[in-house]
């Protein structure tokens, strides 16, 4: 069995939650409240300057040209074509680009974030690609089953997103992240494995603290 398969196997009841999150039945069906999403948006654009940085980090430590390329695209992609998504949204909600940089991450995306690149900075090629993948693969499962939704990816203001999360492109890069891993994980000892079963899910509970932060518009619980 493929190790993607078997860290798919481990997570299933996490990203069934994650799937059944109100924050993404809304999206789903059209009828999540603005501010939530705004204020996701935000939040996500963030998150997303600081996984960018995980794409920089793969191409520092991986092993041939080929590979730095396929980390370059998605460092590309990441910073080009999907922010490019939450910058026009961040539009139609009169937020500036400059104050969209400035903004306070909440404390779960300082988390998720940090440890992400906490396991980059520190683990090997194959934590730092388990760590980033729930992120992406998990994402295009979603898009793809909420494009299902009849009428969801023409939604005036949320079919956007689900057709951006839904597409080939983004599925593409998705599974070339899967199958380095894959590869990467081939004759690595039981315990290394497990060890990165172990990133894949926390990163898997993180998207789903992701959601429920975005939900109740979580900040610090001080304003000071
Ligand atoms: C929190 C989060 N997870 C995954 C993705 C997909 O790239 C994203 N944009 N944000």
């Amino acid at each position: 069995m493929k190790f993607s398969k078997r860290l798919y196997q481990k997570v299933k009841p996490v990203w069934e939650k994650n799937h059944r999150h109100p924050f993404v039945q809304g999206i789903g069906d059209g009828s999540l409240e603005k501010d939530k999403f705004r204020f996701y948006m935000i939040q996500d654009y963030l998150y997303l300057i600081d996984y960018a940085k995980l794409f920089a980090l793969g191409a520092v430590k991986a092993h041939d040209v080929a590979t730095m390329g396929r980390f370059a695209r998605l460092l590309d992609a990441t910073l080009n074509m999907e922010m490019s998504l939450h910058r026009q949204y961040a539009k139609k909600f009169g937020i500036s680009e400059q104050e969209l940089e400035q903004a306070q991450p909440a404390p779960t995306t300082l988390a998720y974030t940090h440890y992400m690149l906490h396991v980059a900075q520190n683990g090997t090629l194959a934590e730092l690609v388990t760590s980033l993948l729930p992120c992406m693969w998990s994402y295009h499962e979603i898009g793809q089953a909420l494009n299902q939704i009849p009428g969801a990816s023409e939604h005036e203001f949320y079919g956007d997103w689900i057709k951006m999360y839904a597409s080939e492109e983004f599925g593409e890069l998705a599974q070339w992240t899967i199958d380095l891993l894959d590869e990467e994980a081939e004759g690595k000892p039981e315990r290394e494995l497990e060890r990165l079963e172990e990133i894949f899910l926390n990163t898997s509970r993180f998207e789903y603290l992701f959601w429920e932060m975005a939900y109740h518009k979580e900040m610090w619980p001080t304003d000071d």
